[in-house]
């Protein structure tokens, strides 16, 4: 017992470091510094866990505008932060396919680690729901499932897991759908293969709930998403199974072959 409490109260602490760091180190470049005389800061898009975004204009083609990411300044010291930077550096640039942000620098600035990569335009699902309230019938959310599944199965094919199918960072874009965020992604061995695409089958679980959700209207005491969702018996099927609930699928071709052959019927 007094060994959890030390452990939680040093977890605790560790937390608190962490924020006291992250205040003290964290502040975003400024807007108009250029950087590598090369990239002028325009706008902050966000904080994630590992870096700080922000769309930069390039003096070299003042009409192109790149996502640049760095490094949060509190994980440069940190192994994980740094091999989650090159990691997705690197992973970024084995992916040519539009669908993915094409790599365009990775550089130290200033003791800065920076990564410049092209701006998807589009909105995210997760604004598509929350901000715009869009409604996706189950023929939709399938479609929209489809779609994704077929970025990811470029992804598997490379032996690379994205590991963060969340819906901010799935794009929609004007005739196609984009991946976003590589800062979790990691390349698996081929025979760890099978084990390792089970975290983007159960994110994509997830992504599909949220579409599915959007045309629910809460009404009484909170149930499981098999009581509160009116969906087809195979759509739960295909859920469970993504989920692990029922026997996994064994890779992504699986769910394409089931989600397709409902969508003929
Ligand atoms: N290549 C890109 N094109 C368009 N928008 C992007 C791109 N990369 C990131 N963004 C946007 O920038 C914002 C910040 O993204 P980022 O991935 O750095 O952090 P996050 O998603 O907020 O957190 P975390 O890294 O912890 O997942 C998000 O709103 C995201 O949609």
């Amino acid at each position: 017992m007094e060994k959890k409490a030390k452990s939680q109260k040093s977890k605790s602490g560790n937390y608190m470091l962490k924020h006291i760091k992250r205040l003290l180190f964290d502040h975003p470049i400024k807007l108009n510094t250029i950087i590598i005389n090369r990239y002028v800061v325009k706008e902050v898009l966000g904080f994630g866990g590992f870096g700080i975004t922000y769309i930069v204009q390039d003096l070299r083609n003042e009409e192109h505008h790149y996502v640049l990411k760095q490094l949060r300044p509190s994980r440069k010291g940190t192994k994980k932060g740094k091999n989650s930077f090159l990691t997705e550096a690197d992973i970024l640039a084995s992916l040519t396919n539009a669908e993915f942000p094409t790599l365009r620098n990775a550089f130290i600035w200033d003791n800065h680690y920076c990564i410049v990569m092209d701006y998807i335009h589009g909105k995210t699902f997760e604004d598509l729901i929350f901000e715009e309230d869009r409604k996706f019938s189950e023929q939709e959310a399938l479609k929209a499932l489809l779609d994704v599944t077929d970025l990811v199965q470029i992804l598997h094919r490379k032996g690379i897991v994205h590991n963060d199918l969340r819906i901010p960072n799935i794009i929609l874009r004007e005739k196609s759908i984009s991946i976003i965020d590589f800062g979790l992604a990691r390349r698996v061995e081929e025979s760890k293969k099978q084990e390792e695409i089970q975290d983007d089958l159960y994110m994509l679980a997830h992504f599909l709930l949220f579409l599915l959700y959007s045309t629910y209207t809460p009404s009484g005491r909170e149930k499981s998403w098999e009581e509160e969702l009116s969906i087809h018996d195979n759509v739960k099927v295909m859920i469970r199974k993504m989920f692990g609930t029922a026997p996994c699928y064994k890779n992504i071709e699986a769910l394409q072959n089931d989600i397709q052959k409902h969508l003929k019927k």
